[in-house]
């Protein structure tokens, strides 16, 4: 890490002596050499013959230019000399995270060619098992931590967390080299890698990449899967299509049908996806995790209404994504620090969907929320007043959440794991909810089955259980109405969004059953009733208006219309877009 920020120092004296035009040193080492020999602890190591070897014909040279360089800088020492450079208040750089494709290469030969360029490989992915074997994920975590702290420049190594994913030293040049050409490895960072990871669709499954532009974790879908089976990848705007495509064909997977699509609109009961098993959905954040950014230490995408809008579409990509008939698991990531696009959104989308819950997501990683009830997660705006005051009191259902997802989800950061600031949630469809129950569920009222509701209460109280129902019934009937086409959709959703919730709920639920739970509710306090209605899914609601006008404007004749309205959404979204992170 010293000789990392000394590194444009050591790169003019190189320069300036010429002994870049050695060849007895590879460049990595060049550098380490220079570093020792000017600001370190000298090459007087009995095994640092060969390097003095290699610097031998320009050390006076170095020693010399490196004097002049100060004198004329008016440095003293090397300390002095950083400052001068502006180099001294820089922070822990980032290290470089690489993904093998599996697809094209294996992480032995990648290994294998780094070190052939010169580099060292100062943990080879054979020898991670054994260092891992028997250990907790908080003594995996300080034991990557002392690794990575301690790589060197030129150095890499492999992670302790993901197989197909090696680290190398900050700065490494690697966006030129053959292999990321070659497309043999992908640079991308360590945390969103994670997501298809943990996924981990087998082979010969239907997946859904549902927010997919620029493709790297499709990619990393079709290794996982050996290129066998189905990747539909989406994407909403054109031109980052066109990077998703060119992507996935220069990265080889062959397995991937890619289309410029609003998720949003896909019809999840066209026969096409019924064998739809496994989704990923990254949608649009506000990037407030990505490291290189720091806006969200400036407040530039804390704007409560930003994240509001946000999290709208993010609830919605996610309850979409549970429509599929045939969906077992569903994979939601963020890079975003802010609790609402992250622990408030699985928290809803638990409540709404029943059927679904919660699984660990990489059992080997330390690293997780904080509880809601415990401050000051680094970087987060939030308080835990602001937190449940913005939001419904849940009561009860508040610890159990708080306690599931600060256990299962999954946080990353710089400070703490060396990667941008990311979110993994992962959503398992329980064995208790069939197909067929799923299907039978829009034929029941509320109270008509009793045991039915038992079920549900097993995970929910009866409290709640009507407003749950009423996002199931509602969900249903937009399944429905896809079936009937455009009309049908637009009727429904209007029907959903333009009347009271009173109106809504009557049209979905059991009169009796309603009333019933309406007199109990309204002994509450109003804030506390509800787990998710209109109110929760304000910022949704607004999509679906957006969504809404669109479509009404696209049944009409007027093609012109058709072009400007659905350009219309696209500015929207691409307008959230500005931010986010590839
Ligand atoms: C965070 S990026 C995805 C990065 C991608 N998963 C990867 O790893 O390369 C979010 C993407 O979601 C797309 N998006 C936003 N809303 C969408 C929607 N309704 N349907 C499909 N794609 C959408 C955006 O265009 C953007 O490319």
């Amino acid at each position: 890490m010293e000789t990392q920020r000394y590194l444009p120092i050591i790169e003019k004296l190189i320069e300036e002596t010429g002994a870049h035009e050695s060849n007895m040193l590879s460049d990595c080492l060049l550098r380490v050499v220079t570093y020792e020999l000017l600001f370190g602890k000298g090459l007087g190591g009995r095994d640092a013959g060969s390097f003095r070897k290699g610097i031998r014909p320009y050390q006076r040279k170095m020693k010399d230019a490196l004097k002049k360089l100060k004198e004329d800088m008016g440095a003293s020492n090397g300390k002095e000399l950083l400052e001068k450079f502006g180099l001294q208040a820089k922070e822990d750089p980032m290290p470089r995270w690489v993904r093998v494709n599996l697809l094209k290469t294996t992480v032995q030969e990648v290994e294998d060619i780094f070190i052939a360029d010169g580099c060292i490989c100062i943990l080879s992915w054979k020898a991670v098992d054994d260092l891992v074997r028997g250990k907790d994920a908080k003594a995996i975590s300080s034991l990557m931590d002392e690794y990575i702290t301690s790589l060197q420049p030129w150095q890499f190594m492999s992670d302790l967390h993901l197989p197909d994913v090696l680290v190398f030293s900050p700065a490494t040049p690697l966006f030129k080299h053959h292999l990321t050409l070659d497309k043999k490895i992908i640079l991308m960072d360590k945390a969103s890698c994670i997501p298809a990871r943990v996924l981990s669709p087998p082979r010969d499954s239907h997946v859904v990449d549902a927010c997919a532009a620029p493709g790297n974790k499709t990619n990393h879908l079709s290794c996982i899967m050996q290129n066998t089976g189905k990747v539909f990848a989406f994407d909403l705007d054109q031109k980052r299509t066109e990077t998703l495509k060119a992507m996935v064909e220069k990265s080889g997977s062959t397995n991937v049908e890619a289309q410029c699509a609003d998720f949003l609109e896909i019809d999840p009961t066209d026969p096409k996806y019924a064998k739809v098993t496994h989704i990923l959905t990254d949608p649009s954040c506000s990037g407030s995790g990505i490291v290189s950014r720091k806006d969200h230490l400036t407040g530039e995408t804390t704007s409560r209404t930003r994240l509001k809008l946000l999290r709208g579409l993010q609830l919605r990509i996610l309850n979409h994504a549970m429509l599929f008939p045939a969906v077992e698991r569903v994979i939601y990531s963020t890079c975003s620090v802010h609790r609402e696009e992250n622990e408030e959104v699985v928290w809803r989308i638990l409540e709404a969907n029943p059927e679904f819950d919660l699984e660990t997501v990489l059992p080997s990683w330390h690293h997780r929320p904080t509880k809601a009830s415990s401050r000051n997660e680094e970087g987060e705006d939030q308080n835990e007043e602001e937190y449940y005051e913005t939001d419904v009191n849940y009561s009860h259902l508040r610890e159990k959440l708080d306690e599931e997802i600060t256990r299962k989800c999954l946080r990353a950061s710089f400070n703490v794991d060396k990667t941008n600031g990311f979110f993994v949630a992962l959503f398992k469809k329980s064995r208790n909810f069939s197909n067929e129950t799923r299907q039978g569920e829009g034929e029941h009222t509320v109270g008509e089955d009793e045991t039915q509701e038992g079920e549900v209460e097993g995970n929910c109280k009866d409290d709640e259980y009507a407003e749950v129902e009423q996002v199931k019934e509602d969900r249903s009937k937009l399944m429905d109405a896809s079936e009937h086409g455009l009309d049908a959709t637009t009727k429904s959703k209007k029907r959903r969004f333009s009347g009271s919730a009173e109106e809504d709920s009557s049209l979905i639920k059991g009169e009796n059953s309603l009333k019933k739970k309406k007199k109990k509710r309204k002994k509450d306090k109003t804030r506390d009733q509800s787990i998710l209605n209109e109110d929760d899914f304000g910022d949704v609601k607004q999509f679906d208006h957006s969504l809404e006008d669109a479509k009404v404007t696209l049944t009409s004749d007027d093609a012109d219309n058709d072009v400007d309205v659905k350009a219309d959404v696209v500015v929207r979204d691409k307008e959230e877009e500005a931010t986010r992170f590839d």
